[in-house]
């Protein structure tokens, strides 16, 4: 069974049967008929994936890898926070009449800021530092920035990772202070699985383990008859990642790049309602 099948059965059955509802609080989100859209959580969930066993990816539905992709590339090498740059429409909610979500996410990664060695992009020195300085405690990035947040049209979720080199291995720390369980907990553990093994390929490293530090991990209610019938399958085996062995620059990945070999997945008929 794929290990991101196994974590994220556990982690729901985990918020289902021991969770807190928000039921009778203020929220902010809403369903497209304006009602609000009420979670079950649980705080601080932190899940390991040995990216060196298998790639993670959830087999009990369809995982959208290309798309999932093409939003990562978006913020993380064109550095940018404008949907028209997004070939999938999942940000269109949020997007103003220029197509902007503000200066929240690429926007971020893309400022420059000084360093001893010079002016980097938060992006350029993570690949400097990979290089230069792999034994450094000090390889992390992070889009929130307090000064910028009333500029942002949602406040960024997956907020910092922390990189670390041991030996040969590239380790990296995602911490997201907010997960959308069913619509986002496999797209952004694929997501940043995906980007250790892109650093990792241009850096001369091997991919090494993925820590997923989740504050808030909740299930809309609406969400919730969905997962408890994802749950119930029966998962297969993870698919193998291929990634294109000449791309030594990170400039130079594209969605096609990478590929799941012998993915075998669940159907679902449904499409899967997003709170804005
Ligand atoms: N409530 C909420 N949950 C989220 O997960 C979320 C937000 N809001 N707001 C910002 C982004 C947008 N995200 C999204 C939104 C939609 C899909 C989605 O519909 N995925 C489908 C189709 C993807 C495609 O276009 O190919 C899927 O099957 O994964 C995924 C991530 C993640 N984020
Ligand atoms: O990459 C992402 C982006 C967003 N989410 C989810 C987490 C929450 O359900 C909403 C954001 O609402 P807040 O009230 O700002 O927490 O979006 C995600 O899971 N992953």
């Amino acid at each position: 069974m794929s290990r991101a099948d196994q974590l994220f059965i556990e982690n729901c059955k985990e918020i289902l049967s021991h969770g807190v509802w928000d039921t009778d609080l203020p929220v902010r989100p809403r369903w497209d008929d304006g009602a609000p859209a009420h979670t079950v959580k649980k705080f601080g969930i932190v899940n390991r994936y040995d990216l060196r066993e298998e790639f993670p990816v959830q087999t009990i539905r369809k995982m959208a890898f290309q798309s999932a992709l093409d939003e990562l590339l978006w913020i993380w090498q064109k550095k940018s926070s404008n949907i028209h740059d997004l070939s999938s429409h999942i940000w269109d909610a949020w997007a103003d009449e220029t197509g902007s979500i503000g200066k929240a996410y690429g926007y971020q990664l893309g400022v420059k800021h000084q360093y001893p060695e010079g002016e980097f992009d938060q992006v350029d020195r993570v690949l400097y530092d990979l290089k230069h300085n792999p034994a450094s405690r000090r390889i992390l990035t992070s889009l929130y920035n307090h000064h910028d947040l009333h500029e942002m049209a949602l406040y960024p979720c997956a907020w910092s990772v922390t990189f670390n080199v041991s030996g040969k291995t590239l380790n990296a720390v995602l911490n997201q202070r907010s997960q959308d369980m069913l619509t986002a907990n496999g797209w952004n553990v694929m997501q940043y699985a995906a980007l250790v093994h892109m650093l990792a390929q241009v850096s001369g490293l091997e991919a090494g383990e993925l820590v997923h530090v989740i504050a808030d991990a909740h299930i809309y209610d609406r969400h919730v008859p969905v997962v408890e019938e994802l749950i119930s399958r029966a998962p297969y085996e993870a698919p193998r990642l291929w990634l294109d062995p000449q791309i030594t620059d990170f400039y130079a990945f594209t969605k096609t790049s990478l590929k799941l070999e012998g993915y075998r997945f669940h159907t679902l008929d449904q499409p899967i309602p997003v709170a804005v």
